[in-house]
């Protein structure tokens, strides 16, 4: 028997006043598989995260995550949230809480779990993600780098079933990318299912197993990465590729 996806999108559509934005989207994510979603700026990547995330109402089409189907109105969005991790560019941490606090607000409010216990899965993440000494600094004591390991570490401390990364490295200067980025590494080495959204090609090259390239709304190509950045069989995907290597941003 085959493995039930984590995710499952089917025909997707989603506007904005009357402007298609996402196109049909189709696209399966396996447990355990990181999917890395590039395209132009417009393109509609995070669009399709935060559909995901039930942030938007689509329009058409459906979403499964494990198995159910989250599109359903009448599927309770903060019930799927729960299940779900996501990180923007923006590392949105909390200014007046501890990194501590930051990390156990969620699993202590909204998974019910008793406040030793999730502040001693905190302390192991941090420890684990090299922030082992800062669990009582405030974010405005961290560097960028620092603040959004922290908000990923934040997002998988309720052990979500999916990770979604938008563009979790665009905010920050390039010495401290390479440590976000090997927070990364790190979750897809222990299984954890991401979708992730990046400009970062060489890093999207190196880590993903399946990507997708998205042009104006369509999934015009997805493959693993040494099909999709050495042999792409569309012609739109060379072009956004050649584009990106004449820009030095590969
Ligand atoms: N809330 C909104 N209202 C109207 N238009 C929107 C809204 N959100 C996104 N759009 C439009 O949808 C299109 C896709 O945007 P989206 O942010 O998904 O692209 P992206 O590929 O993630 O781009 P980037 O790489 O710059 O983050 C863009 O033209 C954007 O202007």
């Amino acid at each position: 028997m085959t493995e039930l996806n984590v995710l499952t999108i089917e025909g997707l559509w989603k506007g904005y006043r009357g402007r298609h934005v996402l196109k049909g989207i189709d696209l399966e994510v396996a447990p355990h598989e990181v999917v890395c979603l590039i395209g132009a700026s417009g393109s509609g990547k995070s669009t399709l995260l935060r559909c995901v995330n039930l942030l938007e109402e689509v329009d058409d089409g459906t979403i499964h995550l494990e198995g159910a189907e989250i599109t359903d109105p009448r599927v309770n969005a903060d019930d799927v949230r729960k299940r779900l991790g996501i990180v923007f560019q923006a590392f949105n941490l909390f200014p007046h809480m501890s990194v501590l606090d930051n990390i156990t607000l969620a699993p202590r409010q909204v998974h019910r779990v008793p406040r030793a216990q999730a502040e001693r899965s905190a302390r192991d993440l941090l420890e684990r993600f090299g922030l082992g000494d800062r669990a009582g600094a405030y974010p405005d004591q961290l560097s960028g780098g620092q603040q959004q390991r922290v908000a990923i570490i934040r997002a998988v401390a309720t052990q979500p079933k999916l990770l979604l990364l938008d563009e979790v490295t665009s905010a920050l200067d390039p010495e401290l990318v390479v440590e976000v980025l090997g927070v990364i590494k790190e979750l897809k080495n222990a299984g954890m299912t991401m979708i992730m959204t990046t400009h970062e090609m060489s890093f999207c090259r190196e880590i993903a197993d399946t990507v997708c390239f998205l042009d104006n709304g369509v999934l015009i190509e997805k493959g693993p990465p040494a099909q999709i950045f050495t042999d792409p069989q569309e012609a739109r995907t060379r072009e956004f590729l050649r584009s990106v290597m004449e820009s030095g941003r590969f």
